[in-house]
């Protein structure tokens, strides 16, 4: 179907896009923003940037001699700036224009980042609560043009007019809004006055809320401060202990949370001046908590995680920040060159706070590491500065209990290290009665940082602790008593053969442990392969399997000589009953070994308990 050309345009001629406004702002309030209160920071936004500009034309002002004056009566909320203002061709050119701002115009490029807006779409959030913008504004820059009246509508429509300068005397704008009965929720002077606070109570300008009543029937106004004092850290403190309590206190109000600690934060480089509070409790490793984040004392983002690393999810920041660049959902920040430095420096002063704990105060240290030290273990691992500092303080699991590594290497000037939880679990008894130090390394960071102890304390040497540096840490028999043993042993290897584990005879402490299962999850899957590739000899998946498989090492089972039990279980002769003593003996390691059983395993436990429960029985009868 070929569409008729209308006179306006012959045919091949360039036509305009046609922008549907209502399906725009659609989009904007389903995928741009997170809620329709945004339409407050919008306003707000291009109310301070408009001061901005107007400070820019008149460089002698004070800093207080412009503002901006909100008021919500519940039927209107407006916005009034004593800004630039517009004249009646700025009005065409960036307010009825979508997509353009007046802040990215090429004479105005070096001030870019004086502005917190650049995209010329944040008015259009206006229209989630509002079917119809009303601006009424007079230009600073031209003093002599007429107040000028705009009237932008939700479908898409404008009305421009212009009045006597009576109308509006000095300069500024001011947007009146009336909120649809939908938007009611969002437009109530207690909410717009929340809303302002929220989002403005770090701005530098003059900011009052009125709420209509002339000050008698509500809590606020006329001309009640939404900002009444800088931000906390631009404050004067009659101590260092007032100034941090304050910070602190901050922190507390804007989070929830009493800081374990407050860290200050200021880069001059891009005008960032905040805190980072010290989160009193563990958090997941890796959760990444959202940082506050204003941009010229406006709150953009409460949930900016992007201006720390990964691995500082030990605190959570509020910043104010002079050239930081928002996206247009003002919800995150654009990732260029001056965040990735902004993120750089965030985390050496991070660095630097735990250097300084680590230096002079232990006690804040060791509060640090006891709620943080998974952050700190996974920092170490890449961190070798952190590492040197901190390494010694961390604790671990260890043969003699939970400690520090340093206080570990002080006893044990060779640390062993297990492989797995399950290996701590197997051997932390025996090889601690043997003498033998060792760490759990079976925690995710732990092995990998037991290893680099050497680098920091170099007297101390660290080795894998395999199940033959253990049984070479147990005392043999003596070779009578081995010999004695002999026949009972044969009968156990034969028994545990399915399961490929050897039977050995020594002596160890606790005497009270009859039998230990030296045993690795390596060689346990080893085994698990090659007996799948015996099993499947001659198919494809045999042939695989054949191929992958290496010398698989044995488990090994190891009964105590000390044991009583074990002293008259070696004496049996009867062979059967050898055989269930030798199972049940390694059933009871397996299960003290804390790892899963495999099927054939329970079903042994299971057997041999019923045949030793008959035994013990027909012995009674
Ligand atoms: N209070 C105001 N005073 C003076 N000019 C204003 C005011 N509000 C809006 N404008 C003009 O309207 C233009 C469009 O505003 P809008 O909020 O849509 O976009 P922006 O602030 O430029 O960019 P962004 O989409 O990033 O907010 C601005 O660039 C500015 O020129």
């Amino acid at each position: 179907m070929t569409l008729p050309d209308t006179a306006a345009y012959p045919a091949g001629a360039d036509r305009t896009f046609q922008v549907d406004l209502r399906g725009l702002v659609d989009l904007l309030s389903h995928h741009l923003y997170s809620s329709p209160r945004v339409y407050l920071r919008e306003l707000m936004q291009n109310a301070v940037d408009a001061l901005t500009a107007r400070h820019a034309l008149e460089p002698s002002a004070s800093a207080d001699a412009f503002g901006v004056r909100l008021y919500a009566d519940g039927s209107v909320v407006r916005v009034e700036d004593d800004g630039v203002g517009l004249t009646e061709a700025d009005v065409h050119t960036f307010l009825a224009t979508i997509g353009r701002s007046s802040k990215r115009a090429e004479q105005i490029a070096e001030q870019r980042g004086d502005f917190i807006g650049q995209f010329g779409i944040g008015l259009l959030s206006c229209f989630l609560v509002a079917d119809e913008i009303h601006v009424l504004s007079r230009s600073a820059r031209t003093p002599d043009a007429p107040a000028v009246e705009w009237r932008g509508r939700g479908d898409g429509s404008y009305t421009v007019r212009t009045l006597p300068a009576s109308a509006r005397p000095r300069p500024g704008t001011t947007v009146t809004l009336t909120p649809r009965a939908d938007a009611g929720e969002w437009s109530r002077p207690a909410q717009v006055h929340a809303l302002a606070r929220h989002f403005g109570s770090l701005l530098r300008h003059p900011v009052t809320f009125d709420d209509g009543t002339g000050g008698t029937g509500g809590p606020y106004g006329p001309g009640a401060s939404v900002n009444p004092e800088p931000a906390p850290w631009a404050r004067t403190y009659p101590t260092p202990g007032a100034r941090s309590r304050a910070l602190a206190a901050y922190g507390e109000e804007v989070f929830g949370f009493t800081p374990l600690d407050t860290i200050e934060l200021d880069l001059p480089a891009v005008g960032l001046k905040g805190i980072a509070c010290v989160l009193p409790e563990a958090v997941p490793a890796g959760r990444r908590h959202g940082h506050r984040v204003h941009v010229k004392g406006m709150l953009l983002s409460e949930q900016a995680e992007e201006i720390l690393p990964e691995w500082a999810f030990f605190v959570r920041c509020v910043v104010d920040a002079e050239s930081l660049r928002p996206t247009a959902s003002r919800e995150s920040l654009y990732e260029d060159d001056t965040l990735a430095a902004v993120r750089d420096a965030l985390a050496e002063r991070l660095r630097a706070w735990i250097a300084r704990a680590a230096a002079s105060d232990p006690d804040l240290l060791a509060r640090f590491l006891q709620a943080h030290h998974l952050a700190v273990k996974s920092l170490a691992v890449h961190d070798d500065e952190i590492l040197r500092m901190l390494l010694p303080w961390l604790p671990f699991e260890t043969t003699d209990g939970h400690c520090t590594l340093d206080e570990f290497a002080r006893t044990h000037r060779t640390v062993l290290v297990t492989s797995s939880v399950e290996e701590f679990r197997q051997v932390a008894a025996i090889a601690s009665a043997a003498g033998l130090g060792v760490v759990n390394g079976g925690y995710t960071y732990d092995r990998e940082l037991v290893h680099r102890l050497p680098e920091i304390r170099p007297e101390v040497s660290v080795a894998d602790l395999d199940p033959a540096t253990l049984t070479a840490h147990l005392d043999p028999v003596d070779r009578e008593t081995e010999l004695a043993a002999a026949a009972y042993l044969a009968q156990a290897r034969d028994a545990l053969a399915v399961f490929d584990c050897d039977v050995a005879l020594r002596t160890f402490q606790p005497a009270s442990a009859p039998a230990l299962l030296v045993d690795s999850r390596e060689a346990r899957h080893e085994r698990t392969r090659s007996q799948l590739a015996r099993e499947q000899e001659g198919g494809l998946w045999g042939d695989i399997l054949g191929a992958l498989r290496q010398e698989a090492p044995r488990a090994q089972l190891i009964l105590n000589q000390l044991n009583p039990l074990v002293r008259t279980a070696v004496t049996i002769d009867e062979p059967e009953l050898a055989r269930t003593s030798a199972e049940a003996l390694y059933g009871q390691a397996a299960m003290l070994s804390r790892r899963p059983l495999k099927p054939a395993e329970s079903s042994l436990i299971n057997r041999s308990f019923l045949d030793l429960l008959a035994h013990a029985l027909r012995k009674d009868s």
